[in-house]
């Protein structure tokens, strides 16, 4: 028998690849590119049909346009995250849920085993770096990353049904535990690409806000948090009375009255992410179904100031016209050309959004997409906005956000100033149920201003206020009653 030394071991194997690239080189340079693919082609089957595995490729983003990221692939990914920590060898560290920890997944081209009764398989993650010479401004931005799992022909059945599921059931469940919740906006449409494809970008979502620190009617505000324990809940009675999972709320009052501290208070209650839908940027009711399309679920959906958002009230287009009437007549013809060329330009440049693709969005056939959603409309005029859009079924509940009054102050009052009792209190009492001053300006005012600043000097400067904002209520409420 021939023992081979180490020395000679490396000789042969550095000659035998040297011979395999030569080879390949030949094999690249004499034979023509169509039979070259065609030996590739058939070389694969044959390899396939020897091999006794089965492969299933898992990509990040489909070839369709609509979707985004593949739900499928973000739900192994999850899994992965748990499993492949404790066996890869090469992994990519991300920030983790609040920043506070590092989470682990696998690093591309690395592969790791998993079993599933008793059965062995294997994961490995990979991507397609694509072959075109162009020069993208965006490096990696057309890179195809995707998950790719093998085992024996002989498991076909368990892998395709139980153990694909079991892994995107937990992958579900660990991205939910271990999701940042996120505040996405969408963005303007020309900028779309920084987003690899995604129409909408995201920023961490840390609002303070809760429920306990909101001031507002505590009846009220107790409705409203079994209202979302109610919907949170209802899945499958939604399914049963053959409706889409998802909630409106109409949020209405004066400015500072809470209604964007109520939504992230929602959204904190629920541990939902925030999509604030900017519609003045959405171009048209394409792209509005675009955007639609891509909010997951578990989510609230934020149109703030929706009467101004839009033109979607009857009144305001007429108001328009009249304008435009009137100025014609007065004669001032060349002015009012003008000024109605400089109209169209604006009204080219702003959105295209029409009231109907709107209601679409809230209830129609789009609005299904996803599921377990709250859309939530705020604005300072209820009374502006086209009944169609207020209706009962389109707002499941309208919610008012009004001035503060005695109670809403001591919500504030604890929150500010740790405060439950205080001898000025009942001073405030007397004032608030004669004045309207909104909770942020009495948060405002509740606030220390300077370091040494303690309770009775900020109840002090609430009560000044107050007294300020009785004279400015009293004129108002003459009036009104002329
Ligand atoms: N009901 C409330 N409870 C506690 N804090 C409040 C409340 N309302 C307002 N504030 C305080 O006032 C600030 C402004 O409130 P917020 O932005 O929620 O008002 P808003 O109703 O959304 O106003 P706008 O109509 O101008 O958007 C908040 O930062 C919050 O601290
Ligand atoms: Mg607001």
């Amino acid at each position: 028998m021939m023992m081979m030394t180490t020395g000679e071991l490396w000789t042969t194997l550095g000659s035998t690849a040297g011979t395999i690239m030569v080879v390949w080189a030949m094999f690249r340079q004499y034979i023509p590119y169509d039979i070259r693919e065609y030996l590739i082609k058939y070389g694969h089957q044959f390899m396939s049909f020897l091999s006794p595995y089965i492969e299933i490729t898992f990509q990040e983003y489909t070839d369709d346009f609509f979707e985004g990221r593949n739900n499928v692939y973000t739900t192994i990914e999850a899994y992965l995250i748990s499993h492949s920590s404790n066996f890869a060898k090469r992994l990519k560290a991300d920030a983790g849920p609040n920043d506070r920890n590092l989470v682990f997944s696998m690093d591309d081209y690395e592969e790791v085993t998993d079993e599933f009764q008793g059965v062995k398989l294997w994961w490995s993650s990979n991507k397609n770096v694509p072959m075109s010479s162009s020069i993208t401004f965006y490096p990696g931005s057309d890179e195809k990353r995707y998950y790719k799992l093998k085992f024996h022909k002989r498991h076909r059945e368990l892998i395709t049904s139980s153990y694909l599921n079991h892994v995107r059931e937990e992958g579900k469940a660990v991205g939910v535990r271990n999701r940042q919740r996120k505040l996405y906006t969408n963005n303007k449409s020309d900028d779309w690409y920084r987003y690899r494809g995604s129409v909408w970008s995201h920023v961490v979502f840390e609002h303070p806000a809760t429920f306990q620190t909101l001031a507002m009617d505590p009846v009220k505000k107790k409705e409203i948090v079994d209202d979302l324990i109610t919907f949170s809940k209802s899945k499958e009675y939604y399914k049963k009375i053959g409706k889409a999972w998802k909630r409106g709320y109409l949020l209405y009052g004066p400015p500072g009255t809470g209604k964007s501290s109520m939504i992230a208070a929602m959204a904190n209650f629920l541990d939902y992410d925030i999509y604030d839908l900017e519609l003045t940027t959405v171009k048209d009711n394409t792209e509005l179904r675009k955007l639609l399309i891509e909010i997951s679920s578990k989510s609230v959906v934020v149109i703030e100031d929706i009467d101004c958002s839009l033109d979607l009230t009857g009144q305001r287009r007429d108001k328009k016209k009249s304008k435009e009437e009137k100025e014609k007549k007065e004669g001032e013809a060349e002015v009012a050309t003008a000024i109605k060329k400089e109209k169209e330009k604006a009204k080219d440049e702003e959105s295209k959004v029409t009231l109907s693709g709107l209601l679409n969005f809230i209830d129609g056939l789009w609005s299904a997409c996803g599921g377990e959603r709250l859309i939530v409309f705020t604005t300072n005029h209820v009374d502006q906005l086209d009944p169609a859009l207020t209706r009962r079924g389109r707002m499941d509940k309208h919610i008012e956000m009004s001035y503060c009054n005695y109670e809403g102050f001591k919500v504030l009052a604890k929150n500010y100033l740790d405060l439950e009792s205080h001898p000025l209190f009942n001073t405030i009492h007397g004032l608030m149920d004669e004045t309207q001053i909104t909770p942020a300006d009495v948060a405002e005012n509740l606030m220390p201003k300077s370091l040494g600043d303690n309770c009775k000097e900020c109840l002090e400067a609430l009560i000044r206020a107050l007294q300020v904002a009785k004279k400015e209520t009293k004129p108002k409420a003459e009036n009104t009653e002329e």
